[in-house]
């Protein structure tokens, strides 16, 4: 068993790899062991992010590639458990994306100011703030099966826009991953910094320099994939997008940087694509990019080949994206998890642990779309509809398990329960059953009292190791 918590040793040893100009070093380090790279000379980057020279970067549990244009001399200490140099890459393709991508923002940017010098901002009949033509930049929406390498191509396309002073709204769609905040969701946060080249999305959403745009939005889904709930996940997907269209009709500075969209492996299967299609009319996606499947990129050139608005174009997968097994995405979910309350080496954390009596708490859950009766959780009344709640008594069934706090106040109508976003989220670290005082324990990011009472339950389980 991996552990979480205590760091894996690292190996006493050193290799220096030399790359040519163009050349990837790829590498792949369990969670049971540690690597540190050092970057000796030259320059090189990480999905984007560049590497800071001599400074020391500490892996665990990643499968990743630093990149180098010009050449460089990495060090590396410590044994990976793969480890080699490709002179092959798709990365030309990629960076003539982000060059589109980028001449469409800087565009967007001067309409939206000449906008804003000659007329004020209007508002429709219901009072939304309507958005001037050609002042949001372009809205991408990344597609292809599990393990494409769209995390991959979005970490790079955000960072690339964060070293040209931009800052795209990043969306992830896909709830195994929990990118942003946590597994079981689904969220967006602009990029205001570059993503830490160890840990990725940590520094999203951190930021509270653009006001309220850059505060992270998350909505509750509860479960790891989009297949477990498809109606709910369709429910959440289109909220998630009324409110980021909203923040970023209110602001015209970060509305033309535009929106990067991530979204869990479209597997041919129908509701795969209802969703995807969804998901592309909610967000008003203008830029639609297959990576690595070439039947998809084809159904989407037939469903939007005579669209005004939608463009599809292919990209080739990277030879270095690696398949991970469930193992190992598990112990990914896990580490997010964590990371959650104790943060990472960006921005640690001290978690705090608070009680919660029974008769104060709320705790609603919602079903997946397959599970049998018989499988229910203790506590669960009945079977319902996917996209309703049901309320369930707090007990020992709840033990190690995430609870969202939800924004909406407990003097709200609860049908409103999952259409508001996440205050946040605690873990119920100890239940206790006595018959004076029942009370759960729960770590919290916070100190003092829950701030709210209406809790939804994930399917997401954890323990402290
Ligand atoms: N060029 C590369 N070299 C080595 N590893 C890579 C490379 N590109 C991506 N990877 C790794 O491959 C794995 C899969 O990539 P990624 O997460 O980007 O795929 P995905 O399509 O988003 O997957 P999912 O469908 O599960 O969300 C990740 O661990 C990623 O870090």
């Amino acid at each position: 068993m991996y552990s979480t918590s205590h760091p894996a040793p690292i190996a006493d040893q050193t290799k220096v790899w030399d790359l040519k100009p163009e050349h990837e070093f790829r590498f792949e380090v369990d969670f049971n062991n540690a690597v540190v790279l050092r970057l000796k000379s030259g320059t090189a980057e990480i999905f984007g992010a560049e590497l800071g020279s001599g400074a020391e970067y500490r892996f665990t549990g990643q499968k990743a590639a630093v990149f180098t244009w010009h050449g460089c001399s990495l060090e590396i200490q410590g044994q990976c458990n793969v480890a080699y140099v490709a002179d092959e890459t798709p990365m030309a393709s990629y960076i003539n994306l982000h060059t589109a991508l980028q001449s469409r923002r800087v565009a967007a940017a001067a309409a939206a100011a000449s906008t804003a010098m000659t007329a004020p901002p209007a508002t429709d009949r219901e009072g939304q703030v309507t958005v001037a033509p050609g002042t949001t930049g372009p809205v991408v929406m990344l597609i292809g099966p599990v393990d494409a390498g769209k995390t991959s191509l979005a970490k790079l396309l955000l960072n690339y826009a964060v070293r040209q002073g931009q800052h795209p709204m990043f969306i992830n769609l896909d709830p195994a991953e929990g990118s942003v905040l946590m597994p079981g969701t689904v969220s967006a946060a602009p990029a205001m910094h570059l993503l830490d080249p160890e840990d990725g999305f940590d520094a999203l959403g951190l930021d509270k320099t653009a006001g309220d745009v850059s505060t992270p939005l998350c909505y509750h889904y509860g479960f790891p994939s989009t297949t477990d709930n498809p109606k709910l996940y369709g429910l959440l997907a289109a909220k998630l997008a009324e409110t980021v269209r909203a923040r970023l009709a209110r602001n015209h500075q970060t509305r033309p940087a535009g929106c990067i969209i991530d979204t869990g492996g479209v597997i041919d299967a129908a509701a795969g694509y209802e969703l995807i299609q969804q998901s592309i009319a909610d967000f008003h996606v203008d830029l639609v990019v297959v990576l690595g499947h070439e039947r998809l990129y084809s159904d989407m050139c037939r469903l939007y080949g005579n669209s005004a608005t939608v463009k599809v174009v292919k990209l080739a997968k990277s030879g270095g994206v690696v398949n991970r097994d469930k193992d190992f995405l598990r112990h990914a979910q896990l580490r997010t998890i964590r990371r959650y309350f104790y943060g990472s080496s960006y921005s640690e954390y001290s978690p705090f642990s608070t009680i919660a009596w029974y008769q104060n708490l709320k705790i609603y859950r919602v079903e997946d779309s397959i599970a049998p009766s018989s499988a229910l959780p203790i506590g669960i009344d009945r079977k319902v509809s996917e996209t309703q709640i049901v309320p369930m008594e707090p007990g020992p069934v709840l033990i190690h398990s995430i609870l969202t706090v939800s924004s909406l106040d407990a003097t709200e109508d609860e049908d409103k329960l999952l259409e508001s976003p996440a205050a946040g989220f605690v873990y119920v670290s100890s239940v206790d059953e006595n018959k004076k005082s029942k009370k759960l324990t729960l770590l919290s990011p916070s100190p003092g009292r829950l701030p709210r009472k209406y809790l939804l339950l994930s399917s997401f389980k954890w323990m402290e190791m």
